[in-house]
This record gives structure tokens, sequence and C-alpha cells, in this order.
């Protein structure tokens, strides 16, 4: 993640400006509370760490980002200090932008998956939500602009289930919209309810 008050620019203007990094915060925060049914370790890599102190609880770890080389780095760092415990696990980089995320949908992907390296296109099939590695294998991280045809192209399985919790990344004020449409998690819905809606 990076710092909430910089990050996720374009969905500026979907609350007021002060409230900003707080519904940053909240995406996260309900994109853990369903992530942290289902995976055994959670790990944030944090340009920040300060910043994103609201996150830490029981099962999820905030470790600081080593230099500024991106999103792609960043997760590699973070796959290196999983493995480096765990050898053969599935490895595993979520998107923290999904506040609709529902445990049953992650779940059913990380099945269908079944222990090959794979991914979850978000709800445009331009973008990627989810990327599962084999267990003990490279993660391969190509998030970015196109990021589903980049992990396509590196072998990477795209997943079929529908998920439409898991898909709905918020990156605009639409895609909030949407998000609630899905069903939004407590912490999002509750900044959304307290009217601080710009
Ligand atoms: N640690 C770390 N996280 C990053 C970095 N770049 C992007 N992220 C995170 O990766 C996720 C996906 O990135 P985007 O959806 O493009 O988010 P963003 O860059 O904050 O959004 P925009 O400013 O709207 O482009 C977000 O949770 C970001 O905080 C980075 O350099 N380091
Ligand atoms: C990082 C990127 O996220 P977006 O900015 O498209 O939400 C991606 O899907 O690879």
């Amino acid at each position: 993640m990076k710092p909430p008050r910089a990050g996720k620019s374009r969905l500026r203007g979907a609350v007021a400006d002060a409230a900003h990094p707080g519904l940053v915060l909240a995406l996260a925060e309900d994109t853990l509370a369903a992530a942290g049914e289902v995976a055994d370790r959670i790990l944030i890599v944090a340009s920040d760490v300060d910043a994103v102190m609201r996150l830490r609880r029981p099962g999820v770890e905030i470790v600081a980002e080593q230099g500024a080389h991106g999103l792609n780095a960043a997760l590699r760092q973070g796959e290196k200090r999983l493995r480096a415990d765990d050898p053969d696990a599935v490895i595993g980089a979520l998107q923290a932008d999904l506040p609709a995320l529902r445990a049953d949908e992650l779940a059913a992907a990380i099945a269908e998956a079944a222990g090959r390296r794979a991914f979850v296109a978000d709800w445009e099939g331009t973008g990627t939500t989810l990327l599962l590695s084999a267990p003990g294998e490279a993660l391969e991280p190509k998030f970015g602009p196109g990021s589903a045809r980049a992990h396509r192209e590196t072998g990477a399985r795209a997943l079929e289930l529908a998920a439409p919790s898991l898909r709905r990344d918020v990156d605009s004020p639409a895609d909030l919209a949407h998000a609630r449409r899905i069903g939004l998690g407590a912490r999002t819905a509750e900044l959304l309810v307290q009217g601080r809606v710009a």
C-alpha cells in the first residue's frame, strides 16, 4: 500500500478531501476482514508503515517497503519474506481496494487455481485483483496497466469464476458506487453512512 493520503488518487472526490485517507483505509480494512477468514497469514508491504498502522491486527503483519521501486518490487519483497518462513506455500497478491470482498468468493478462487499460478482479472477485465503462485514457485507479479494480459502472457491461468466481490476493485467514485450495489463491508459502509460523501 502507498500512503493512504497519496494513494487512490483517482478515487479523490468520492468523499470530502479530509476523509480520503480514512476511505482508503476502510477499503483495506474490509478487504482484510474477508481475506483474514481465508489466508493463514497476511503481510502488508507499506510505503509508510505509520500511515497504515490502523490495519494491524492479529494475523496481519505490516512491513516497510525497502526502496521506492514500485508495486511489483514491494510484492516481491513480501513474497521473499513469506517464502523464507514457508518455502512450499501458495502466495497470493491481493489488492487492498476490494471493499465488497467475500471470503467465500476468495476461497472459491483459490480452489479453482488448484495449485497453479493463476489470477483473477478485475471487473473491467484489464487489471488484476488477485495473483496466486503455485506452491513453492515464483509469484512473478506484473501488476500495473494491462496486468491481466501480462499475467496471462507469463503463463498464469485466468480464473473463470464470477466472483463479483473479488473483481470489483475500487479505483474511481463510479467503482465505489458499484461496490456499494454488490454489498460493501462494514467499515466502508459505515464511513459512507456517516454522511461524509462529498
Ligand atoms: N507498497 C506499495 N504499494 C503500491 C505501490 N504502488 C501502488 N501500490 C498499491 O497497489 C494497489 C493498486 O494500485 P492502484 O490501484 O493503481 O492504486 P493507486 O496507485 O493508489 O491509485 P491511483 O493513484 O488512483 O493510480 C494500491 O493499494 C496501492 O496503494 C508502491 O509503489 N508500493
Ligand atoms: C495495479 C493495477 O491496478 P489498477 O490501478 O488497475 O486498479 C492492476 O490491476 O494491475
